[in-house]
């Protein structure tokens, strides 16, 4: 008998066929209320789970007896309990590095919209209220030259800073766990207290992983600590940020404004302060979201689910 793969998320057809080469699949496009009974059901005879952008909660992992590995589609684990996993035993494979560059890319694009305020005055066109030589009313604030500071200087971290130092001549600091001797050395990056950073930069950029440590990291505090001039860029997790202190700093003008492409909760409730403030700009979660990069984190997680049911090494383990 072959063993039993549940995808949860809908993959490319060329990886269902590789997949059912070696395993019997249940395939679900996304998990939602109406068929979320039949999930669980599928996780009864289930080996291996495959897919993304839903919390596996220990619930269902415990409808799973014969489970071996769970393959996500993403590099953020956050979607787990990592303690659970680690105390059966089970395996938790994740798709680090092949999205690093394309995020890194949709935090710039954030960076750059903000200062530049590319969404907000590119609908000024579209409304027709473009009807002279703009003014002063419609500048923004530049990007080259000015510091940022990173906090999270891991691949994504280091991919930003990257592009920072080397097309936008941009001093560089930066708050991480542990110093980076290679970003100090080729891009000049220098580590500070997050207080000193926060106190220091233009743009203020969250790029950690999602951990009870980093758990509403940013709140009030921090925001009366950035300048007044600062524009802060979340592309890590929403529940990194007190997003309520976040929108109380952008109202009261205590940071500039924001580049926002996680939130608390997702899709972002309409109701949204967020979604009516002009210094916002804010995306649907679209940080490694290309063709390119969507297809080869799913072709990563294809191939760490099969080595990890064939007993072979797992090149990507977060557990
Ligand atoms: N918006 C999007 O679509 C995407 C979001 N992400 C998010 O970005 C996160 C980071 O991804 P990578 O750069 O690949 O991870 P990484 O593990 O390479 O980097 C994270 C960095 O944060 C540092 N860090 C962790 N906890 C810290 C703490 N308490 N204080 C200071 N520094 C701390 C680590 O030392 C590490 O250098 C992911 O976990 C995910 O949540 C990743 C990809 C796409
Ligand atoms: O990989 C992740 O963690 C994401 O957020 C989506 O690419």
């Amino acid at each position: 008998m072959k063993p039993h793969v549940v995808v949860y998320k809908k993959l490319p057809e060329h990886l269902v066929q590789r997949l059912q080469a070696e395993f019997d699949l249940t395939l679900f496009d996304r998990i939602t209320d109406d068929n979320r009974a039949d999930f669980i059901a599928a996780l009864a005879t289930a080996h291996g789970m495959i897919g993304a952008s839903l919390p596996i909660t220990n619930a269902m992992l415990e409808a799973a007896p014969q489970l071996k590995i769970v393959s996500t589609i993403s590099v953020g684990v956050d979607n787990f309990d990592l303690d659970y996993f680690r105390q059966r035993g089970l395996m938790l494979a994740h798709t680090p590095g092949v999205l690093t560059e394309a995020t890194a890319d949709t935090i710039f694009a954030l960076i750059l919209a903000s200062a530049r305020r590319v969404v907000e005055l590119a609908e000024y066109v579209k409304a027709g209220r473009w009807k002279g030589s703009i003014g002063e009313a419609q500048f923004g604030v530049n990007v080259h030259g000015k510091t940022l500071g990173l906090i999270g200087m891991g691949r994504i971290g280091s991919a930003v800073a990257r592009r920072a130092h080397h097309g936008f001549g941009m001093p560089i600091l930066y708050h991480n766990r542990r110093p980076d001797p290679e970003a100090e050395r080729e891009l000049g990056a220098r580590y500070v207290s997050k207080e000193d950073l926060l106190a220091q930069a233009d743009f203020v950029c969250v790029m950690l992983p999602l951990t009870p440590q980093t758990e509403r990291m940013f709140g009030a505090p921090e925001f009366a600590l950035m300048k007044r001039s600062a524009i802060f860029i979340n592309a890590s997790r929403g529940r990194i940020v007190d997003e309520a202190a976040l929108i109380a700093a952008l109202q009261d003008k205590t940071i500039h404004g924001a580049g926002l492409d996680v939130f608390e909760v997702e899709p972002l409730p309409l109701q949204s302060p967020l979604l009516k403030l002009p210094n916002v700009v804010a995306l649907p979660h679209i940080g490694s979201a290309t063709h390119e990069t969507r297809l080869a984190m799913a072709e990563l997680a294809v191939t760490n689910l099969i080595a990890g049911l064939r007993g072979e090494p797992v090149a990507h383990l977060a557990v």
